[in-house]
């Protein structure tokens, strides 16, 4: 059974009012003037160690006190955003590094075994609780709430000896691609300010992006940790559901998405991220089995070029096509293992078994809290056409996007379709047979290179190249590709099957050594 005539009314009236939104902001919304054009190239050392290389320096007394400098200026240039940093806290937290490090008679290895993140500093997106630091996750209702806990994930690292210095901008209640409200602004990217850092999580990965953060923490309900981490050229990793506490952040998820949403690691350099997971993911962490050794030569892998054309979607970039299929060639000629071209039709309705899911009631029976409802949040109740009206005159304290997704929620049908259901059960029972305890899956990270500031709103849709691993569960590591011809970062997701994160996060330490991994925005100059 396909789609009903119903369900395609209602897909090409989101496409028109997504076009009507888009022509109205591109009247209405002001144009973005930034002075400087990109980023000077990093002059402390430090801040181009990975966070495993400067734990160790700090450990044997390499970096003595603080030396580790956060790139103000940098934050300042991005709007990553700065004015939530603790600096002070953090420079008294550093002082007392030397001295834990006198305090531990077992050596170095006993002390990276109790601390292996002592003295490394760290930045988390805005909408985990960190301690002292606000927690508006954009919302302007928001704006006075202080956290007075660390979300577990945040707490786990600091426990590690991680050093918190802030927290970082996201899209307004962590639902949009673009990290942009109207309580921080708009993140710029580190590789052409006139692009979109991504987002959720796009604080994070313009900071990290930029070299001015070493580690961070992100979340990902449909790739709000991988799409940041794809256009400022990182890498980042969405772990297996379940490994992660996704406590102590708001929007908190409802319904069925609690079993979508994801915590996990962002960072400029492979090595951080096994660790990162071992910390994050606590005594869970246990069912990864991520200190066992990983031989790439007896994986299976396999490449899916695209998602078989969803008119929702754009067609894949070519230079990102090209790129996956360098991947291919290069697995092949070093590890002689034969990777299969697949076409998977299921993934044409990526979207839809997205939103259907993301709608779906949870296990008790209760439906998931509206958007209009966490818009709603410490204010007035949000009635969306009389938001947008107050848009249209300047007068709304909510962005667009987040008018717009609760608008297209008023549209949802209440009875899921049974087509998308048995398309997301047969999607779901093929991967999982395809992909084992051995198989690895190439799949586009998302169908374009950053967009220029705002673009999203013309191609929303774009994001369920990430969404649709949200629904099957299963774990992602986003690894970047070096960069395109306009000197922006290209990069592609890795799958595995549920619970073998460590085969995705072994082939990103390979790739990145194939390929260069990060590369510094202030000596990749993007073309005019
Ligand atoms: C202004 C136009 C708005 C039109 C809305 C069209 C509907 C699109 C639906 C959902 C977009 C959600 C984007 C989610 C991005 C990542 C979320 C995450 N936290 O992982």
């Amino acid at each position: 059974m396909a789609l009903t005539r119903f369900e395609r009314f209602l897909g090409r009236l989101l496409r028109a009012v997504v076009w009507m939104l888009f022509a109205a902001f591109k009247l209405f919304a002001p144009q973005q003037r930034h002075r400087v054009s990109r980023l000077p190239a990093i002059s402390n050392p430090l801040l181009l160690l990975s966070a495993m290389q400067l734990a160790r320096k700090i450990r044997r007394k390499e970096v003595s006190e603080f030396k580790y400098k956060i790139n103000l200026h940098f934050v300042l240039i991005l709007k990553t955003h700065s004015h939530f940093f603790r600096f002070s806290a953090a420079l008294q937290e550093a002082a007392q590094v030397d001295k834990l490090i006198e305090e531990e008679t077992g050596g170095e290895e006993v002390l990276e075994d109790r601390l292996p993140l002592l003295g490394v500093p760290i930045t988390v997106k805005e909408a985990f609780a960190l301690q002292g630091m606000p927690n508006s996750t954009g919302l302007l209702t928001r704006r006075d709430l202080v956290s007075g806990v660390d979300a577990p994930s945040v707490a786990l690292l600091k426990r590690a000896g991680a050093i918190p210095l802030g927290v970082t901008n996201c899209s307004e209640l962590c639902m949009w691609l673009e990290s942009h409200n109207h309580l921080y602004g708009i993140t710029n990217n580190p590789y052409d300010f006139e692009r979109i850092a991504g987002g959720s999580s796009g604080g994070e990965g313009s900071i990290l992006g930029a070299g001015a953060s070493v580690i961070g923490v992100g979340s990902d309900i449909g790739g709000s940790i991988r799409i940041p981490c794809f256009f400022n050229g990182i890498f980042g990793h969405k772990p297996s559901t379940g490994i992660v506490s996704n406590d102590g952040q708001y929007p908190p998820a409802s319904g069925l998405q609690m079993g979508f949403l994801c915590t996990g690691p962002m960072c400029r350099y492979a090595e951080d991220l096994i660790p990162m997971l071992g910390i994050m993911g606590g005594p869970n962490a246990n069912k990864l089995g991520l200190s066992a050794e990983v031989d790439l030569k007896k994986l299976r892998f396999f490449s899916v070029p695209h998602n078989g054309g969803s008119h929702l979607v754009s067609p894949v970039d070519a230079q990102l096509l090209q790129a996956q299929k360098m991947v291919v060639r290069r697995l092949e000629a070093d590890l002689g293992v034969k990777v299969q071209e697949l076409f998977i039709p299921q993934l044409k309705y990526s979207f839809q078994i997205w939103g259907t899911m993301m709608a779906s009631p949870g296990k008790d029976g209760k439906p998931p809290t509206t958007f209009a409802e966490l818009m709603s949040e410490g204010g007035k109740k949000v009635w969306p056409a009389w938001e947008l009206f107050k848009w249209f005159l300047g007068f709304s304290s909510h962005t667009l996007a987040a008018i717009g997704l609760a608008l297209v929620e008023l549209f949802q049908s209440s009875h899921p379709s049974p087509f998308i259901l048995q398309q997301k059960e047969s999607l779901q029972q093929e991967l999982e047979e395809l992909l084992g305890t051995d198989g690895v899956l190439l799949y586009p990270s998302h169908p374009q290179i950053a967009p220029k500031h705002h673009h999203p709103v013309f191609t929303p849709f774009n994001f369920s190249y990430t969404g649709i691993f949200n629904i099957l569960g299963l774990p992602v590591t986003q690894c970047p590709l070096g960069l395109s011809e306009e000197g922006l970062p290209l990069g592609v997701q890795i799958v595995t099957g549920k619970l073998q994160d460590r085969l995705s996060l072994a082939t990103a330490l390979y790739l990145e050594k194939a390929f260069g991994g990060w590369r510094e925005p202030g000596k990749s100059a993007a073309k005019p």
